[in-house]
């Protein structure tokens, strides 16, 4: 990964995660812009160890010769075992100080928060951005509290000014600008690329609006 900090995070799920993932890639490497992109292997739940380790090492054979940055959420032995670049861990997920004690220190560690208060905390306790939403309104997740909106999301930024800020749920091309100027040094996507006929030219507009 280059010196930037990733402005665009995308989120395995959806009918083929590879494909999607390999077009962005190349819509990445096309903008001359592989060190904006991230990639996050996220599986459901019931999906296997097994299953979770092969896509994450499918996945990471597709980001290595691009120096894309690649990220597992939750299952960090999964993160260690194919040597990724680091994780990302939720309130259901081992504690913030506790993933950083498996990662080590030098691992990319993603929290998710959804009050300034708890980006505090979770900075404090070694997370190296912070995953805040939900943004909008979104159907990829169940189970999520009321949408922030941008203005909170700004307030959460404003609180932990040294820590990246990635914003999630229901993030699109049209809105993502937005998340950027309220403060969000990033914003993660699922729906808006792996739901996407042109996964490709979605990367592309979604790189372009979060330049
Ligand atoms: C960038 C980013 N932000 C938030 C999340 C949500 O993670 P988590 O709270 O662990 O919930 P699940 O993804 O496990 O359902 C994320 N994955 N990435
Ligand atoms: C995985 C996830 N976590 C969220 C949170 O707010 O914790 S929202 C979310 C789903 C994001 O998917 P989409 O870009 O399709 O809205
Ligand atoms: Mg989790």
């Amino acid at each position: 990964m280059g010196p930037v900090f990733p402005h665009l995070h995308l989120i395995t799920g959806g009918q083929d995660p590879l494909a999607a993932v390999a077009a962005a890639v190349a819509a990445a490497s096309r903008l001359g812009a592989t060190d904006r992109l991230a990639i996050q292997v996220r599986v459901e739940d019931h999906v296997t160890d097994r299953d979770a380790y092969e896509l994450a090492d499918a996945v990471l054979e597709l980001c290595r010769p691009h120096g894309v940055l690649c990220l597992v959420n939750d299952r960090l032995h999964v993160a260690l075992a194919v040597g990724a670049d680091g994780g990302h861990v939720g309130a259901a997920d081992l504690p913030v100080a506790a993933a950083r004690r498996v990662l080590g220190s030098s691992a990319m560690l993603g929290a998710t928060c959804r009050d300034a208060d708890a980006a505090r905390a979770a900075r404090r306790a070694g997370a190296s951005y912070l995953g805040v939403g939900p943004a909008f309104a979104t159907t990829t997740k169940t189970g999520l509290p009321d949408p922030l909106g941008v203005d909170a999301i700004g307030v959460v930024a404003a609180a932990v000014p040294d820590t990246p800020i990635v914003a999630i749920g229901g993030v699109t091309a049209k809105n993502a600008a937005g998340l950027r100027a309220a403060g969000a040094a990033a914003v993660a996507v699922v729906g808006a690329i792996m739901n996407a006929t042109d996964p490709l030219r979605a990367t592309e507009e979604l790189l372009e609006a979060v330049a």
